[in-house]
Parts: structure tokens; sequence; C-alpha cells
């Protein structure tokens, strides 16, 4: 992308409402806007990285055999009476009359709906196990909206339900979520640690949030600093294994990491004083198991193998995709802005050209561009008629991960400058070195 033909409004100051660095440079970098109060627009940047989220939370849900749908964001009130959560999810519900006075909401999530969608159409065991899911937005009327996308009302959220015959086929449902989301996390860049939680509105007592440690985050949290040295890599997994998904989750869960809801001081106290760690971290995801509460509430039932109805053992699991954003940044940036992951960078390298018009900077950098976007990746052209220090100031705070300078001395000697944004290390080379390297 060339950056005279994008649409990149970058802030030259921290807009004052900002209170924490992810929603400062979020504003900063042109990637979100707000309509209203915990609403925003997803202006083209953000809106990138967003998608890049999304692809690798789809990308890991259906390795780990999960089913992508897509419900709808109104629903009817119907249903969640039949639950009886209408009245119990209180002020966050946005309730809406349409034009017949029918009574609507703007869903917070979907427990209801799909075990409605599912009792209308699977009656047989054998039908099980089944694991659908979606990636939708979502409406809580929080009564503080704040931290930018961290706590929004009109939030994006993958939320994944699962169904099963009995409640050991629905706990491997649940630990399947728990490995899906281990790699989701970190080819995201992220460290998510999962630690015991409370079930809130959604219910249930077996959940376990999943939080990025970052001194802004919401929780409070408590935990052994074997922990934080804990990571999946890139093993390979059978999802099928009830064996190999319950060892990972011994792994991971055996130490103490909880949740200022579920903390146990006495527990706590028999982790070693020097690994007791209390923290502050971001909730990036949550999984459930709540038994036949939904099942029974809404009569969803299967014949099991004696012919006899039986209702099903279900989890929901979300992750917060658009709050990810900002967990990314929290953990991710310096005082000049972003430093994005690999894995989400809206693009991959910045070209700067240090003399825009001059014919040889200019073709050098067409080359540039040419090869990148050959070699598969997407690069981000400065082709402004501005000088080099405003350039430079601008890649810094959209974080590419790479930024190729070129120039006319440079060219002179048939060298390009290749920063790399993490380590701010800048090494002059070949322009098909430069491209080599950030291949
Ligand atoms: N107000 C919010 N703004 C941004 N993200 C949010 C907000 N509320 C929740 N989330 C994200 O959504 C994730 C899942 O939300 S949840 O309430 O824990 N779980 C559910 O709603 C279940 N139905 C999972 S399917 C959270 O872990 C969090 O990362």
């Amino acid at each position: 992308m060339r950056l005279t033909r994008y649409f990149l409004p970058v802030l030259k100051e921290n807009p004052a409402e900002a209170q924490i660095v992810s929603h400062r440079l979020m504003l900063r970098a042109g990637m979100i806007k707000q309509s209203s109060a915990g609403i925003y627009s997803w202006l083209p940047m953000g809106f990138k990285v967003l998608k890049k989220i999304e692809t690798i939370v789809h990308d890991e849900q259906m390795r780990a055999g999960h089913i992508p749908m897509l419900m709808p964001t109104i629903q009817s009130a119907d249903l969640w009476k039949e639950s009886g959560r209408y009245d119990d999810y209180g002020k966050e519900m946005l309730r809406i009359s349409d034009r017949h006075g029918r009574d609507m909401l703007y869903g917070p999530t979907n427990e209801e709906l799909v075990t409605d969608i599912f009792r209308s159409h699977v009656n047989s065991y054998k039908d099980l196990p089944l694991t659908l899911y979606h990636i939708q937005w979502k409406f809580r009327d929080e009564v503080r909206p704040r931290f930018g996308v961290m706590r929004g009302r009109e939030f994006l959220m993958k939320d994944g339900y699962n169904f099963d015959l009995t409640k050991e086929d629905a706990l491997h449902a649940y630990n399947r979520h728990l490995v899906s989301y281990l790699r989701s996390y970190e080819r995201m860049g992220l460290q998510a640690i999962p630690m015991r939680a409370d079930g809130g509105p959604i219910g249930g007592d077996y959940t376990h949030e999943f939080l990025v440690l970052a001194d802004t985050g919401e929780s409070e949290v408590f935990y052994d600093s074997d922990v934080t040295d804990l990571s999946f890599g890139d093993r390979e997994i059978d999802y099928d294994s009830v064996e190999q998904c319950q060892g990972v989750l011994e792994e991971f869960t055996t130490k103490y990491a909880r949740t200022d809801e579920t903390h146990d001081e006495a527990l706590f106290n028999e982790v070693p004083q020097e690994r007791r760690r209390t923290a502050r971290g971001i909730e990036v995801g949550q999984i459930f198991y709540f038994g036949t509460k939904y099942s029974e509430a809404l009569g969803a039932k299967v014949q099991n193998q004696d012919g006899k109805p039986t209702p099903v053992h279900m989890g929901s699991h979300g992750i917060g995709v658009s709050r990810l954003l900002g967990a990314i940044i929290e953990a991710s940036h310096d005082d000049k802005g972003i430093i994005w992951p690999e894995g989400v960078t809206p693009f991959h390298c910045g070209i700067v050209n240090l003399k825009q018009g001059d014919d040889e900077a200019d073709a050098a950098c067409n080359q540039l561009y040419a090869a990148l976007t050959a070699a598969g990746l997407e690069p981000l052209y400065d082709d402004r008629k501005e000088r080099a220090g405003g350039k430079f100031a601008t890649m810094d705070l959209i974080g590419l991960p790479w930024r190729i300078t070129v120039g006319p001395r440079g060219l002179k000697n048939g060298v390009v400058e290749l920063t790399s944004r993490r380590t701010g290390e800048s090494v002059e080379m070949s322009p098909e070195e430069a491209v080599k390297k950030v291949v």
C-alpha cells in the first residue's frame, strides 16, 4: 500500500481522553475513532489488524475441529425469557423494542440462541460431539466503558459452544479449547496464562480465564512464577486424544494461578515464598463448563444409546477479539509507539523514501515494493513529500516490524538501510538482501 493512497489519520498529540497506552496509541496511530461511549469505528489500519487476529482465531478453532458459523447480533427476548436470563442479566443488556412492539435485544452472548439451533436439529447421541462457534459483535451496556477497546460496549468476540453426551466428553471439549487458545495467543505474540476464575453471568462452577500480565490489567491475579516459563510452542497435538489434551490442561493449570474471584490465600501460601506473584492481568479469553444449565432450561436433549432423552452437557468459550488489539499493544510497545508482533502486524515492512521525486530513489522504492509483494508480504510505502524525521516518526508510531530506508546517498553505494522496530538496530545492505531479511 502507498501511504498517499491510504487512509491513516495519525494524530500528532496524545488524546486527553486516553488513560492507558494502548488506547492512546490506537487513537494516535489512526486505528480507531470513537463514535460514542464504548463504541468505535475501526479505521483501515485497525480493521486490518482486527482481521489478522480473526484469521488466527478461525484457523486454530477449525484446527481443533470446531465448526464456524454466524449468528445474528439482534436476538428475540423470547429465548432469554425461556432460559430465565432475561431479567437476571440486568442493566448490561441493551433491550430493544421493534416496530411491532416485540421485545428484542442486542446479544451480549449466545448460549440461548445456539442452544435453540441445536435443539431444532440434533436429537441423537450419534450426532455428538459437536462444537459450533462464530466471531460476532456483542453489546454489553457497561456502566463505565473505558480504556478504548479494552472495555467497550460493542465488541468483537469469538464465542464457541460445545454439545456433548457426557460430562467427560464436555471436559474433553473444554481441554480442546484450552489448547486452541494457548496456540492462538502465542501466534499473536502473547503469553496468556490460564487461571481458575469465576463463572459470573454465564454460569457453571468450572472455568478458566486467559490473562496477559499487564500493569493496566483490570483483573488482580495471584500466581506461581513457574507458570510464566510455560509455552505451548509448535508441538503437534491430536485434538481427538483425551489423554493429550488432558495432559496440556494439567501442564498449564496445576501450578497456582488464580484471579481475585477464586484466590485462596491458604493454597497460595503453599507456593514457595520466592515464587509467589501478585499482579494485574488483561482477560483475553475465558472457557466454561456448565453442564446442563442451558440444555435443561431449553430442552436440548438427545436420545442416548438406550434411546433415553438426555440433556446434553455444554460449555461456552470466548476470546475477546477486539480487546486483543489493546492487550497486544499493552504487552508490546515503547515510548515511540506500537511494536507489532509479526503474526498480527498490519503491514510487514515500511518503505521510507528520503527523497520523493528523485528518479533513482523512486525507482528503487518501487522495485523494493514489487519484490516484497512478490514475496507475499505487504509493504507500506511512505511516498509522501514529507521530511525524513516525520516519516520515521510515523513508522515508529504504527509499529511495523521492519523499515527499509532508501536515499540517493545510500543508493550510490548500492545499499539501503534495514531497521528492526523491536531492537532499533539499523544495518546497511543491498536491496536484495534487505528483502531476504524481511521475508
Ligand atoms: N466489554 C468488553 N469489551 C471488550 N471485550 C470484552 C468485554 N467483555 C468481555 N470481553 C471479552 O470477551 C471474552 C469472553 O467474554 S465472557 O463474558 O468471558 N464469556 C462469554 O461471553 C461466553 N459466552 C463465552 S462464549 C472475555 O474473556 C473478554 O476478553
